[in-house]
């Protein structure tokens, strides 16, 4: 299945899942992530976000709906799939949308944010979701041809406060500025309730990776309330 930008339209409204486990972590594995994916669209999940290059690969073989894919490589700067070499890679995992760095900053490789998304496209049939930290960003994402923006480093590149929730001022500030690509809300959503919240924002789709994949994170959520 090839996903073309006409058929995001399925993805309208919807949630999508973000199943990543980190280095050192015991569910750190291609077979449990596609397993939390596969759980994750038995609950309703219509698309899958996925990190590194095998459990974007097991991710395919195990669920029927599109998978966003990206490679982490390291942790600071530009590190979300930050070089063409990196998304093409991806892309050949089999993810339907490469997630790559959507911010202004250089990247490793030299190449313009720009040139990276013409290369994923000469290259392979995946569409581009930049993965932006403000609304300067994802302004100059979709002028160099992203097909889709989402929200996800907003708080992480200084240029936004880390927001505790999601940064529903920036997806409004995103959506009013009616860029006309999809608007993908992600980071810190963690409650239904401000899922429902950032499509009133204006997100076309949103993305909970955490508060639906990371139980070390959701038990720390429970302890601290309680000895709060
Ligand atoms: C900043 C960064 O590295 N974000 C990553 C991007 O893929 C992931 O670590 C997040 O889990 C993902 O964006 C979903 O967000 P949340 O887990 O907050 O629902």
């Amino acid at each position: 299945m090839i996903l073309t930008p006409e058929g995001l339209e399925a993805l309208r409204s919807q949630l999508i899942v973000s199943c990543q486990a980190y280095p050192g972590e015991p569910m750190r594995d291609p077979r449990t992530t596609a397993q939390v994916a596969a759980s994750a669209v038995i609950g309703g999940a219509a698309a899958i976000r996925v990190q590194g290059l095998a459990d974007i690969q097991f991710t395919r073989a195990a669920v029927e709906v599109p998978v966003i894919g990206l490679w982490k490589d390291g942790h600071d700067g530009v590190f979300i799939t930050p070089t063409l070499r990196h998304a093409l890679a991806v892309a050949n995992a089999g993810a339907h949308v490469v997630a790559i760095d959507g911010t202004r900053r250089p990247r490793p490789d030299g190449l313009s944010f720009a040139e990276t998304v013409a290369g994923i496209h000469a290259e392979s049939h995946a569409l581009v979701m930049a993965d932006c930290g403000s609304f300067d960003d994802a302004l100059a994402a979709v002028d160099a041809g992203a097909d889709l923006v989402g929200t996800t480093l907003s708080g992480y590149t200084g240029e936004r406060h880390k927001t505790d929730g999601p940064d529903l001022e920036l997806l409004e500030q995103i959506a009013a500025g009616g860029l006309g690509k999809p608007l993908i809300a992600e980071g810190r959503i963690h409650t239904p309730a401000q899922a429902r919240q950032a499509l009133d924002a204006g997100a076309f789709a949103v993305v909970v990776g955490t508060a639906i994949t990371h139980p070390a994170s959701i038990t720390g959520w429970f302890k601290g309330a309680m000895h709060a």
